[in-house]
């Protein structure tokens, strides 16, 4: 009961608690918040800050450059930008805050544009992310187990038909082009005016979202890359895909080495030179930009910088890989190459051994290094007991894309179609137990070549010589199955050179040559690991087993399997092992497996053809320095007599 009027007492009537020493409910609220930056863990490595500026000069030097970013190249001048959310009040915040004034201010105002701010939300954390989404983005929920459901729009895959390099003088003799390639040709011109209705349209918004980051763990090789995006989605995504500076990383961090302008809401139009859908991503060396027009799936700007790593790196004399890569506790490093769904993630994520990536590396003179800081696993199916550490990530920061869930318990149903059968995961590498952090590692002892063969002929395993490892790694072979329908269908077989050739900038044959060196020099053994088929083609057979699959890459990484008992198979001529622990001896070789022989020599033979055609395009080129290795690998492809 009060007992006197002094406003004092009404601690007596609550017993000994403390009151807070505010006066309004604003400031009450402003108590909540301390300053503070997200970041990616380093292990031991750490470089330090260089710098020696005031807090004021630094915030000032990154509007500038973020406003420099923003410029509209037609009207000269950058935008005012501003940092913070415009909805939130003005000069209410942090207690750290800064007051919210425009950094430049452009001497004319040439348009109503000059006029407008932008406002930018600068490496938010992913519970700022998760707020904007929720708030902003229709299609945002968290999930029960706190991951944040997103929606990628219209396309839910990537779209290499549109994307676009700039062919200049230099680009010209460098690159790959023609056959096979997937570099198709636009003009500079062309370039600034997608470039130029990029950057109008993100000022055009509210606001938008800026990333500085890095790519490669590799410290002497790093590239610092700015994101401008229109989404909460496609800054997180990006959050969790690159590596996130520390605090003092991202106060030296400068001007970035590479922009992408992410409109993906916006369409491109076909007004325009070389355009030939609403949806283009162009990629400007010259310039070190990326534009991205009429998608918004997030995998564009991960797959986007990756192949910006493909042109820089091995300028570098470093080689860059589409492949997982994970080490042993002795420090076995191995590397899983394959095409979109052959396992690189699945293989690569093992509770027994330390994962140094899913998905893009670097293998330069002192070893491997991830590019990314983050994995981006399938989830289509997804399961507890097969995938734990996977699905042990998928938790509060993690993005899920196109995933369906309950509307209530918000629980994912893994194995919903109705969005798209690619339905996606992606996480912060360290939401992986057994992280190998900084990710990198000695050099490779195993290349593990993954072909998810939906024809049923590859055997499950062998074991490859160097000019077969070339042949295959050249051929990029995998065959899926050609759609979700019901009914059999012809599995579709794909070629992709290098096992990446949607990303590469060179030509296949430098990869290969580098590769071939690299393995040479550090007595790395190559195999060829079929993730697909068994007892027949799709339809008939059945996919191997994840468990055997899991068992076959154990007895590599032990070391088992390199001194096993083989066999050479006919016409791949491939090495096969008669036993492996764990797995049921019968289905090593694929022949075993199928109850119709005769239907298994012509699925052999069919296959058998498939590569040799495909390998047509390359009998002209020249592998490495000397003829006899290019000999050998034409040699150790199929023979069909
Ligand atoms: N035997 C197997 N080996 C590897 N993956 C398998 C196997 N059987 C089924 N899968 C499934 O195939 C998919 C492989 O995809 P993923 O690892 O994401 O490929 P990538 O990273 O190469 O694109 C996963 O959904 C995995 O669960
Ligand atoms: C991100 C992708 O890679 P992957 O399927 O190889 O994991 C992709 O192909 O869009
Ligand atoms: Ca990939
Ligand atoms: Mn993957």
């Amino acid at each position: 009961m009060p007992t006197s009027g002094h406003v004092g007492n009404h601690d007596d009537e609550e017993g000994d608690h403390p009151t807070v020493r505010v006066q309004t409910i604003d400031e009450l609220h402003s108590l909540q918040r301390k300053r503070s930056a997200p970041s990616t863990p380093r292990g031991n490595a750490q470089p330090a800050s260089s710098l020696n500026l005031s807090e004021e000069e630094r915030s000032k030097m990154q509007l500038e450059s973020i406003s420099a970013s923003l410029a509209s190249l037609t009207r000269g001048s950058g935008p005012k930008v501003v940092r913070g959310d415009p909805a939130a009040r003005r000069f209410e915040g942090s207690r750290h805050a800064h007051a919210q004034r425009p950094a430049v201010t452009p001497t004319i105002a040439v348009s109503d544009s000059a006029l407008k701010f932008t406002h930018v939300l600068y490496n938010l954390s992913p519970a700022e992310l998760y707020e904007q989404a929720i708030k902003y983005e229709k299609g945002s929920f968290i999930t029960s187990t706190g991951a944040l459901a997103t929606l990628s729009g219209a396309k839910t895959g990537r779209c290499p038909r549109d994307k676009r390099v700039v062919k200049d003088e230099l680009t010209e003799s460098e690159l790959w082009w023609g056959k096979g390639s997937p570099n198709i040709e636009m003009d500079e011109h062309s370039f600034m005016v997608n470039r130029e209705r990029a950057v109008d349209y993100l000022n055009s918004l509210d606001k938008v979202f800026v990333n500085d980051q890095f790519l490669n763990w590799d410290l002497e090789n790093r590239i610092k890359v700015r994101i401008v995006s229109a989404r909460a989605y496609h800054s997180l995504f990006m959050h969790n895909m690159c590596i996130r500076p520390t605090p003092e990383e991202l106060e030296d961090f400068g001007t970035p080495d590479f922009t992408i302008y992410n409109a993906g809401q916006f369409p491109c139009n076909r007004y325009t030179h070389y355009m030939t859908s609403s949806t283009s991503i162009d990629l400007n060396l010259a310039r070190k930009e990326m534009v991205i027009l009429g998608t918004q799936y997030a995998g564009e700007m991960k797959k986007g910088l990756f192949s910006v790593m493909h042109y820089l790196m091995p300028k570098r004399q470093i080689l860059s890989l589409h492949s997982g890569c994970n080490m042993g506790k002795a420090g076995d490093v191995a590397l899983f190459f394959g095409l979109s769904g052959t396992g690189k993630t699945t293989l690569s994520t093992d509770h027994n051994r330390y994962l140094i990536g899913d998905d893009e590396h670097c293998w330069s003179e002192t070893g491997v290094s991830n590019i990314e800081g983050g994995c981006y696993a399938k989830c289509i199916d997804l399961s507890r007991e097969n995938e734990p550490d996977i699905w042990n990530a998928i938790k509060f920061g993690t993005v899920v894309e196109n995933v369906v869930f309950d509307e209530h318990f918000r629980e994912v149903d893994y194995a919903d179609r109705s969005v798209t059968e690619n339905t996606r995961a992606a996480y912060p590498i360290e939401y992986i137990p057994n992280v190998k952090l900084p990710c990198v590692g000695p050099h490779p002892k195993n290349v593990i070549l993954l072909a998810c063969d939906a024809f049923g002929v590859l055997p499950p395993v062998s074991k490859l010589s160097l000019s077969q490892t070339m042949y295959h790694f050249i051929s990029g072979y995998t065959a899926l199955v050609a759609g979700t329908e019901e009914g059999i269908k012809e599995p579709q077989a794909t070629f992709s050179a290098c096992f990446g050739a949607a990303f590469i900038m060179l030509h296949p044959t430098k990869y290969a040559a580098m590769l071939s060196e690299k393995m040479q020099n550090n007595g790395a053994t190559g195999w060829l690991v079929n993730t697909g088929w068994s007892g027949g083609s799709y339809g008939t057979g059945s996919r191997i087993k994840l468990s055997y699959t899991r068992k076959i890459i154990d007895a590599i990484h032990s070391g088992d399997l390199l001194n096993a008992e083989y066999k050479k198979t006919e016409i791949f001529g491939l090495e096969i092992p008669t036993e492996v622990d764990g797995v049921n001896s019968e289905i090593l070789d694929p022949e075993n497996t199928w109850s119709d022989k005769q239907a298994y020599k012509e699925t052999l033979l069919k296959l058998a053809g498939l590569f040799k055609n495909n390998f047509e395009t390359f009998t002209d080129y020249q592998i490495g320095d000397s003829n006899n290795l290019t000999q050998e690998i034409l040699a150790a492809g199929p023979i069909i007599d």
